[in-house]
């Protein structure tokens, strides 16, 4: 019996990349999607964020001298072409998703409807929600927090290259350790970089619990799913 009904899971942009160096790894979308659709087929209802890490962000552009919201705007498109090879692998794979665009693109993917992505979910669809809040300045951790509350998902799973939060950044400090489970205030105050400090503080105001863990491990979505003890869990 999974642990919880419904979910937001944020993917990792970055991950996608595989072992090439920038863009999509076919073997690589098609294991994440298979991880998702065996937790599709527990009856747990998934809306998903994925990231754009892979193809561009707006800080990389705003460092070398680019106005810093046009490469935001660039850093949202990105997350669009990463939603909408998500869907057309899960297609292949043989379930059912939406696109739901926070940015206008409507020949391409339809808007962002809160109630119509709260039917897609009640009808067993993955919806994936796409160019982030539809904001600059902001990132796809904070638009899964957004939007996990707004569909009031009951926990969001930040799938990514770590399996959890450490003391330090573990690909830096080889000393970190991993932390079972640590609080919002915790991770805010000791300014862990795992996700931005704006989702976590508006999680932490919707009391809205966030779970992070490795991407490339087999299974461990499911076993999160299933309640089971993968990853940091961070709790108000
Ligand atoms: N204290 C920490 N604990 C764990 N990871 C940390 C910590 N501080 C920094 N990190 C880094 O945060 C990264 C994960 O966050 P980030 O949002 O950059 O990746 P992502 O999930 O791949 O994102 P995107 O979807 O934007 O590509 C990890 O790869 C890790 O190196
Ligand atoms: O709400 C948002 C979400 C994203 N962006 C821009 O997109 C890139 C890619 O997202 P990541 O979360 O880094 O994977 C991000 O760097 C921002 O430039 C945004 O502006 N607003």
């Amino acid at each position: 019996m999974p642990a919880h009904k419904r979910i937001l899971l944020k993917l990792s942009g970055e991950a996608l990349m595989g072992d090439d160096a920038y863009g999509i790894n076919r073997a690589t979308i098609v294991r994440m999607v298979q991880e998702v659709r065996e937790v599709v087929q527990l009856g747990v209802e998934v809306a998903v964020v994925i990231g754009g890490g892979n193809i561009f962000r707006g800080v990389a552009g705003g460092s070398v001298g680019m106005d810093r919201a046009t490469a935001d705007y660039m850093g949202m498109l990105a997350t669009v072409m990463n939603s909408l090879a998500l869907a057309d692998t899960m297609r292949q794979e043989g379930m059912v998703a939406r696109v739901m665009s926070a940015i206008a693109i409507e020949q391409v993917v339809e808007p962002y409807v809160r109630p119509k992505a709260l039917q897609y979910l009640e009808e067993g669809k993955v919806v994936i929600f796409a160019a982030g809040t539809g904001n600059p300045f902001f990132t796809t951790d904070t638009a899964a927090a957004l939007r996990g509350a707004e569909i009031g998902a009951e926990i969001v799973l930040k799938a990514t290259k770590v399996d959890g939060i450490y003391t330090a950044d573990p690909k830096k400090d080889p000393e970190a350790t991993r932390y079972n489970r640590i609080s919002f205030d915790e991770a805010i105050i000791k300014n862990l970089q795992v996700l931005d400090a704006t989702a976590f503080a508006l999680c932490r105001d919707q009391k809205l619990p966030i779970r992070v863990f490795s991407i490339f491990k087999p299974g461990a979505l499911k076993r999160v799913v299933m309640g089971d003890d993968e990853g940091t869990l961070v709790h108000v």
